[in-house]
This record gives C-alpha cells, sequence and structure tokens, in this order.
C-alpha cells in the first residue's frame, strides 16, 4: 500500500472507488462544503471532483501535498487551471465516458420540446386533457444547428440524422471534413444562427464563448427557433433568452445547464416554454460507472508518474 491519499468530493462509482482503494487511502466527502475543503485538502495526494466543486486557487495554495485534480466527466470550468499549472498540479478527466448519455438526453429534450411532453403529462396530472392544444411540431425535415461538433455534437449529429433532420454544424477549431464525414454540413456562425428551425450547444464555456448566445445572436435566428442547453450555464445570456422567449422570437428551450447552479426559481426556469433539468446530461449508471473507472485508472498513472491519456494540464 502507498501512502497515497484520495479525497472524492461530489461521489464516485463504486467501481472507480474499488480501483482507488487498491492503491491508497479513499476519504468519500461527498458533499464536503468550500470551507470544509480548504481546511483539509492539505492532507491529500489527489482530489476527484464533478461539477460541483469549485477547485479555486485557494484549494492549490492549502493543498500542499495535492499532485493531481481529476474531473470525473468533461468540463474542467470549475477548476482553476491557471492556479494548476502554478503549483505544478496535474489535471485530468475522462472525457469519453459520457458522450453518448449526453447526446441522448439532447435528443430527448428536443422531442420533449417540440411535442411539449412535461406539459402534456403535468396538465394530466390535473386532471386536464389538453388533447386539441398540443398540436406539436415534427423533427424530421427540420434543420438542426449544431454548435460545438466534438464528441457530443457529432454523436447528436448521428442520433438526429436518424430523425431525417437536415444537420448544419459551426465548429471553430474542427476541419469542415470533420464535420461532412458526419453527414453534416459545415456552416459560419452567422448562417447557423439564420438557418436553424432547431440549435443545440457542445462546446466549453470560455471567455470566449461565455454569452456567445447574447441579443444579437438571437435577433439573427428564425422565429419560433428552439434551443437546447446541455452544454453549459453561461454560453447562453439568459436575459437575453428570456427576452426572446417573451417575443416569440424563441418558441421553446431545453435547459440542462444554468449560469448558477442550482438556479432556484427564476423566471426563466418558471417560463411555460422553457424546460429544465438539474444538470443530468451526464448522469446515467452507465456513464458514471464508466467515468468512475476511467478516472480512477487516469489518476494512478497521474500519481506512478506513468503516461496520461486525458491529461488537461
Ligand atoms: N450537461 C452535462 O452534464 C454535460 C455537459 N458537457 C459539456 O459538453 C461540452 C462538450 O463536450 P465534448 O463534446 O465531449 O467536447 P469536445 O471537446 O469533444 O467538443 C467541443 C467542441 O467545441 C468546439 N469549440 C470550442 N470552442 C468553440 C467556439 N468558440 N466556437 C465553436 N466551437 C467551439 C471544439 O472545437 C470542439 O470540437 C463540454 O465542454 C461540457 O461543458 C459535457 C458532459 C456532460
Ligand atoms: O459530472 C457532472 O455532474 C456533470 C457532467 C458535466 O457537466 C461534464 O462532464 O462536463
Amino acid at each position: 500500500m502507498t501512502p497515497w491519499k484520495i479525497l472524492i468530493t461530489d461521489g464516485l462509482d463504486a467501481k472507480g472507488k474499488a480501483v482507488l482503494s487498491e492503491v491508497g487511502e479513499v476519504i468519500d466527502r461527498n458533499g464536503i462544503t468550500a470551507d470544509e475543503l480548504l481546511k483539509e485538502i492539505g492532507e491529500y495526494d489527489a482530489l476527484i471532483v464533478r461539477s460541483r466543486t469549485k477547485v479555486t486557487p485557494a484549494v492549490f495554495e492549502a493543498g500542499v501535498k495535492l499532485k493531481v485534480v481529476g474531473r470525473a466527466g468533461i468540463g474542467v470550468d470549475n477548476i482553476d487551471l491557471n492556479a494548476a499549472k502554478a503549483h505544478g498540479v496535474r489535471v485530468v478527466n475522462s472525457p469519453l465516458a459520457t458522450t453518448i448519455t449526453v447526446a441522448e438526453l439532447t435528443l430527448g429534450l428536443m422531442l420533449a420540446l417540440v411535442r411539449e411532453i412535461p406539459r402534456a403529462d403535468s396538465a394530466m396530472k390535473a386532471g386536464k386533457w389538453l388533447k386539441k392544444e398540443l398540436e406539436g411540431a415534427e423533427l424530421y425535415g427540420k434543420t438542426l444547428g449544431i454548435v460545438g461538433f466534438g464528441r457530443i455534437g457529432s454523436a447528436v449529429a448521428d442520433r438526429a440524422r436518424a430523425f431525417g433532420m437536415r444537420i448544419i454544424a459551426y465548429d471553430r477549431l474542427k476541419a469542415a471534413e470533420a464535420i461532412t464525414q458526419r453527414g453534416g454540413e459545415p456552416v459560419s456562425w452567422e448562417q447557423l444562427l439564420e438557418l436553424s428551425d432547431v440549435i443545440t450547444l457542445h462546446l466549453p464555456l470560455t471567455n470566449e464563448t461565455k454569452n456567445m448566445l447574447d441579443a444579437n445572436a438571437f435577433a439573427r435566428m428564425k422565429d419560433g427557433v428552439y434551443l437546447v442547453d446541455a452544454a453549459r450555464g453561461g454560453i447562453v445570456d439568459e436575459d437575453a433568452l428570456l427576452a426572446a422567449l417573451e417575443s416569440g422570437k424563441v418558441a421553446g428551450a431545453a435547459l440542462d445547464v444554468f449560469t448558477t447552479e442550482p438556479p432556484g426559481v427564476t423566471a426563466l426556469v418558471s417560463h411555460p416554454r422553457v424546460i429544465c433539468t438539474p444538470h443530468i446530461g451526464a448522469q446515467t449508471q452507465e456513464a458514471q460507472a464508466r467515468a468512475g473507472y476511467d478516472i480512477a485508472t487516469e489518476i494512478i498513472a497521474a500519481l506512478k508518474g506513468e503516461p496520461l491519456r486525458w491529461r488537461v494540464i
């Protein structure tokens, strides 16, 4: 047994924990507060988080033994990468584990939006039979605009093609062939906004993508467009989205992610044409089992100084 101590702060699948237990002492402090984390992190060699825990410069400062931070999942916007670099701490993630799960939720949200499934269900539970009012739209033949054509965006494209949708995509960094090979048409940002019937976001939150969907972007969209965000809150300017819903520019929005999480019952969350889920994009048994195993093996590789598959820094 090595002397490594590994702290888990947002839960981890049992298999991942078992793998980690073979090489060190694993402490599960699911739900630990920011203050508690600062007090306790000094004892640990490795920290594993999901999206709840904010790994701030102060955590790196207090983490005097810290060698690696693992994100069981994809987005590392909750980890201060500059501070990690400054303290010589590696950051790793498990980027392949949850792709299918997020793509499936995205398709579910698209269908829920165009057929108003949540409204139909809650009306039934309230004893109302809204058969005449609930006339939806088909996805078939509609144009799906995918913003960010990486792992999840391209998995969404594959599934949406099966629904008979035309796929257009904007990705600032991907070669056009990466999009055409998956049956999509590469377009500019402006074209994507102007041509899409449904827009879905699959890109990271960065300084560049923050508020990418602002009032100007909404103004360029088709009237009656649908929006799905299962990427990150903050990419969409929530005030601009609310205004676009009120004006009728946006027919409906499905949001799995929010600028502040949990957001509380805001005007956006309670809007009748908004469907919300509590950041469950990656939350299936299968995806979490894969993410737990992948991050555990990557953390061990980092602690042992072995080659890494998913080194962020
Ligand atoms: N709702 C949830 O629970 C989950 C959300 N996510 C989010 O989904 C995002 C995408 O995940 P993956 O597809 O695995 O990542 P990826 O890295 O495979 O794909 C992201 C794509 O976005 C593109 N991109 C980056 N900046 C851009 C910009 N300014 N304009 C246009 N395109 C840009 C990249 O070139 C890349 O192709 C993650 O960053 C994460 O924030 C990921 C997992 C679960
Ligand atoms: O792990 C989570 O809770 C969220 C997943 C996610 O957003 C990600 O992996 O980027």
